[in-house]
């Protein structure tokens, strides 16, 4: 697994905290039907995406998400910068936004394996977490079963857990996405707010 963990983007940024409440309140949050088995599922999280213009389009679990432009939402380039800073040499052209309200938002175990982006994929994780609001307590803060942890191929429950703590950024590179899968599993009793932003190169 090519995983590389950076603790924060710049230490101490303070403008990490300025920078969750633009996200939050800015970008035009979405939380699509996902179609699965001829039935339509809300997705547990709200999404948007962002890409230059011209690129191929991006379609996952059937859904394909209107591309805004990186001109709409400039401070969208100071992360990207930021993040270049913390990787030199790095090159991305898209970005996909999460946000996880509360426990129950969560992204199922998969893997980023689409065409779009090459056998080898980096993709740079920028994660931003505050507490907004009290939320309803989870009945079921669970998250999916340990049978749903494996390696791909494999029938060995070899797993890292990273904690994605405010202002950390984290790579996937090289076969991470050909060999393991990954989630952000429920969080029980979670007050937090969860925005993270994935980087990454389309071909
Ligand atoms: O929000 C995250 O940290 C990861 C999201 C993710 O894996 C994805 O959108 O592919
Ligand atoms: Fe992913």
């Amino acid at each position: 697994m090519d995983v590389l963990k950076l603790k924060a983007v710049s230490e101490e940024n303070p403008s990490e905290t300025k920078w969750f409440h633009y996200l939050d309140k800015h970008i035009p949050w979405i939380r699509p039907s996902i179609p699965v088995f001829g039935k339509s599922f809300l997705q547990p999280r709200d999404t948007c995406y962002v890409a230059t213009s011209g690129l191929t389009e991006l379609t996952y679990s059937g859904y394909q998400p209107h591309a805004y432009s990186w001109d709409d939402y400039p401070r969208l380039k100071n992360m990207l910068d930021a993040v270049y800073k913390a990787l030199p040499g790095s090159s991305f052209n898209s970005l996909l936004l999460n946000r996880y309200n509360c426990g129950n938002d969560y992204v199922g175990w998969h893997s980023d394996d689409e065409k779009l982006y090459g056998r080898t994929p980096e993709i740079a994780s920028l994660t931003f977490v505050l507490k907004k609001k009290p939320c309803k307590k989870s009945r079921d803060g669970s998250g999916e079963p340990a049978s749903k942890r494996l390696k791909k191929g494999s029938h060995d429950a070899d797993q890292h857990t990273f904690r994605l703590r405010h202002g950390s950024l984290m790579v996937m590179r090289g076969y991470t996405q050909r060999d393991w899968i990954h989630s952000v599993p429920k969080r029980a009793k979670a007050e937090a707010t969860l925005i993270n932003l994935t980087f990454r190169w389309v071909f």
